[in-house]
C-alpha cells in the first residue's frame, strides 16, 4: 500500500471517562496505532482536544468550567498533562511527539500558515508524530461560544491542518460510529450512513450537537470539517475511537464509520 500523510483528530469525549478522569487505556491504544502506521511508512499527525477537560479532571472539577478565564487556566494545566501522557505513551512505542498549539491569526496569515506548513514537514521529515491543539489559554476563539473566527473547534482546526500540510485522509475519532440519519443519543433507532459525496443542505440537517458533557461541537463542526476537507480534496471519515484497530481498515479505504469522499483526491506521500 502507498504510503499516505494521515491526520487523525481525537475528541475530548475520546481521551475521558464519564466521571472526568483520563481514558488511559483509550490513550495507550491510540499510541500504538498511530505508532504502527508510522511504522508501516505512513506519516502521522494528531490534532487532540482535551485540555480543558484533562485539565478540570486534574484540578478536581467535576464539569467544564464555564466562565472564559478558568477555562483558559484549566486548559493551561490540561494541555500540560495531555503532552505528558502522550510523550509516555508514545515513546512507549518508539515515537517522539512535538508539540504544536495554534490561534486564528496562524493559519489565517498567510505568510504564518506558510511558515507553519513548513514547520510540519520539517517534524515529519524528522520522523516526529506532531500533536496539535488550538491555543486555548491565549486564544479565546474556541472556547468562546458565538465568536468564532477561523478555526472555532478542534474539528475545524483538524481540516485546516489536513489542507495546509497536503494530507491525503482526516480521520475523525469520535464517541460515535459515524455520521446517523438522526443524534442516536436522542433517537435510539438512527441509522448510520456509510458514505457522503456532498454536504447537502439535507446532510447538515442532520447534525446535532455535543453528546457528552466534555465534548462541545457534535455532528455540525464535523460537517464543518468534511466540507473543508473535501474542498481540498481531502477524503474525511468519522469513526469510533473504541474500535481503534479499525484504523488499519479506514487507512487501507475499507467501509468503516462514516467516509466523506472528495470528489479529487492529491497524490501521496512518497
Ligand atoms: N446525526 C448525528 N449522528 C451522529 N452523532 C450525532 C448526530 N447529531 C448529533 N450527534 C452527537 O454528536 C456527538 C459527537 O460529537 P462530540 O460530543 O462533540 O464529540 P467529540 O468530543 O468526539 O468531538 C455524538 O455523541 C452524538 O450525540
Ligand atoms: N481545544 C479544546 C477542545 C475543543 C474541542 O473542539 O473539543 P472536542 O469537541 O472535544 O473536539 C481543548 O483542548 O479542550
Amino acid at each position: 500500500m502507498e504510503a499516505q500523510r494521515i491526520v487523525v483528530k481525537v475528541g475530548t469525549s475520546t481521551l475521558l471517562r464519564e466521571g472526568g478522569g483520563v481514558n488511559l487505556r483509550r490513550m495507550d491504544g491510540l499510541a500504538r496505532v498511530l505508532a504502527d502506521l508510522k511504522n508501516m511508512g505512513h506519516q502521522v499527525i494528531l490534532v487532540s482536544s482535551g485540555a480543558i477537560g484533562v485539565g478540570a479532571g486534574k484540578l478536581g472539577m467535576k464539569a467544564r468550567p464555564t466562565e472564559l478565564r478558568q477555562k483558559q487556566a484549566v486548559a493551561a494545566v490540561g494541555q500540560c498533562e495531555l503532552m505528558h501522557l502522550y510523550d509516555k505513551f508514545f515513546a512507549e512505542y518508539g515515537q517522539t511527539v512535538a508539540q504544536i498549539l495554534l490561534t486564528d491569526e496562524d493559519v489565517d496569515v498567510p505568510s504564518r500558515a506558510e511558515h507553519l506548513s513548513g514547520t510540519f514537514t520539517a517534524l515529519l521529515e524528522l520522523g516526529c508524530i506532531p500533536v496539535v491543539n488550538e491555543n486555548d489559554s491565549v486564544s479565546s476563539t474556541e472556547i468562546e461560544t458565538g465568536q468564532k473566527k477561523v478555526l472555532g473547534d478542534n474539528d475545524t482546526l483538524s481540516a485546516i491542518v489536513a489542507g495546509l500540510c497536503g494530507a491525503d485522509l482526516l480521520v475523525l475519532l469520535s464517541d460515535i460510529d459515524g455520521l446517523y440519519d438522526a443524534d442516536p443519543h436522542k433517537c435510539p433507532g438512527a441509522k448510520l450512513i456509510h458514505r457522503v459525496e456532498a454536504i447537502t443542505p439535507e446532510i447538515e440537517a442532520l447534525a446535532g450537537g455535543g453528546g457528552t458533557q466534555w465534548g462541545t461541537g457534535g455532528m455540525y463542526t464535523k460537517l464543518t470539517a468534511a466540507r473543508r476537507a473535501m474542498d481540498h480534496g481531502i477524503d474525511m471519515v468519522i469513526a469510533n475511537s473504541e474500535h481503534l484497530d479499525a484504523l488499519y481498515d479506514i487507512v487501507e479505504g475499507r467501509d468503516v464509520g462514516t467516509r466523506f469522499a472528495a470528489a479529487r483526491r492529491p497524490t501521496s506521500v512518497g
